[in-house]
């Protein structure tokens, strides 16, 4: 059922031959920048065009009224606010230990650089609703948001038809369970927009939605692109698009479980991919076969078939777990299990992936709603230089520094000579003025 990628006999460039989709984020940019404009220059009516073309619902009010908010929580299923409570506990547990602390270093007698962490101001938080819906993604965004100190924040997510043009009652619930109260029913590459450049008076009413300085949050290709065009303007967190699973598993591994969470990640996306990596062919075959056996009959099999199917997927054979751990540091998974003997091992030697997932019962699926970890988590490759979201992602590190009249003295000669190289002697003089009775070059 996966394509197969044999890599045995030592293929020189691995990340060259792994499987990627060719409908890349750069390729969906170009798609989306004129609907990003649009939204800068015209606002509101810019986005309920865009609402109503790709949600096919467009609400009168794009702010969601506080009430309704509540009263979401209130008609919540006592089921599912136990389970978003506990994701919740769970997550703030971990995320908590994120924090960091302020600390001074003394450099020399007299001369001291603080660092302080200081949360962003206003962010706001991208929660998916196309083919699923995401109350979790609310807790993964807001949990760090709020360890983080973050003063104001803003939940977007898209219009849904069958809740009268409001997002999912189970995502506002979620907000209000976090107590958000700013929620606005504008998803995809608009809402991204909206959130950067701000939203003027409505027409239609006297509500505005404020510029962000951060956006984050998870979302498919068109959110994902938006994010990487409006970089700059704001300040986003990975580029959390189409989900990504890959497994490095050996005999050990049970291909049932393989198979189901290959299977599992697949379905959030005809795009999403899901990729095994193993040295053995007798577990590929296996693999095969449960995955021909379990996905038509799940809920989505039609989705999970098009994501398995795709380019984007398939089964890497590599010599050894040796080789195996190579290849799967150059894809750089968003998600990574490790299914193999002497998992931890394994685990800590790899370099690139969003998140690891150590051994049989540690599935990707436990990271998704209930271990405590994040599941907003870096994508496409981005797991080589970016990281999953984090109370960090809402912090900025800002040097305080504080000489005394001496310790600038001290190292005065050397800011002249340094200024002196780079010809720009105004540098210097700024340091030698302060001293006129020399000593300072
Ligand atoms: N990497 C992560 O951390 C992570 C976590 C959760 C989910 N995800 C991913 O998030 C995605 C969720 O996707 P989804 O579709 O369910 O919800 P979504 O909210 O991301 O996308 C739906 C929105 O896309 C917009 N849209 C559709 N076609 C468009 C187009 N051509 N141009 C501009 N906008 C368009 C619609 O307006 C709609 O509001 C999946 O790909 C899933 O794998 C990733
Ligand atoms: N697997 C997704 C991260 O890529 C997160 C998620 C939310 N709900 C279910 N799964
Ligand atoms: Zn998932």
């Amino acid at each position: 059922m996966l394509n197969r990628i044999d890599l045995r006999g030592g293929a020189r460039d691995p990340r060259r031959l792994l499987p990627r989709a060719q409908l890349d984020v750069s390729v969906a940019v170009e798609r989306i920048r004129p609907l990003v404009e649009a939204v800068r220059e015209h606002g509101y009516p810019a986005i309920r065009e865009a609402s109503e073309r790709f949600d096919g619902v467009s609400p009168e009010r794009l702010r969601v009224p506080v009430e309704t908010i509540r009263a979401a929580e209130d008609e919540l299923d006592p089921q599912v606010r136990a389970a978003l409570l506990e994701s919740i506990t769970r997550a703030r547990k971990v995320h908590a230990d994120q924090r960091r602390t302020d600390h001074t270093t003394t450099v020399v007698p007299g001369g001291t650089v603080t660092e302080r962490w200081v949360p962003v101001d206003r962010v706001g938080l991208y929660v998916p609703g196309g083919l699923a819906m995401y109350p979790s993604t609310v807790v993964m965004n807001v949990v760090p948001a709020q360890a983080a100190g973050v003063r104001s924040l803003v939940v977007v997510s898209p219009p849904q038809k069958d809740n009268d043009g409001l997002p999912d009652r189970r995502v506002l619930a979620a907000c209000a369970l976090l107590g958000v109260d700013e929620v606005y029913a504008v998803g995809g590459a608009q809402a991204v927009a909206m959130l950067a450049y701000g939203a003027g008076a409505d027409p239609a009413g006297d509500e505005r939605c404020e510029p962000v300085d951060m956006i984050t949050g998870p979302g498919n290709i068109w959110v994902t692109a938006a994010k990487r065009l409006l970089r700059g303007v704001v300040g986003i967190d990975a580029e959390a698009g189409p989900t990504e699973i890959a497994i490095l598993a050996d005999d050990t591994a049970d291909p049932a479980h393989v198979a189901a969470d290959l299977i599992s990640q697949a379905e959030h996306d005809p795009l999403a991919a899901s990729v095994l990596v193993t040295p053995s062919t007798a577990l590929a075959d296996a693999v095969d076969a449960e995955l021909a056996r379990q996905a038509p009959a799940a809920k989505h099999a039609e989705r999970i078939g098009t994501a398995l199917r795709g380019e984007q997927s398939g089964v890497v054979l590599v010599d050894d777990l040796e080789a195996g751990l190579r290849v799967v540091d150059a894809y750089a998974a968003e998600h990574l299990e490790i299914q193999t003997e002497n998992a931890r091992e394994w685990a800590l030697r790899v370099r690139n992936a969003g998140a690891v997932f150590v051994g049989a019962w540690s599935p990707v699926s436990l990271g998704d709603y209930c271990a405590g970890s994040n599941h907003v988590l870096p994508t496409g490759g981005c797991a080589r230089h970016s990281s999953g979201l984090s109370v960090q992602s809402f912090l900025r590190g800002v040097h305080l520094v504080e000489y005394t009249q001496e310790a600038l003295r001290d190292v005065a000669p050397h800011v002249v000579t340094l200024a002196t190289v780079e010809d720009l002697p105004a540098h210097g003089q700024a340091v030698s003025v302060r001293f006129p009775e020399g000593g300072a070059s």
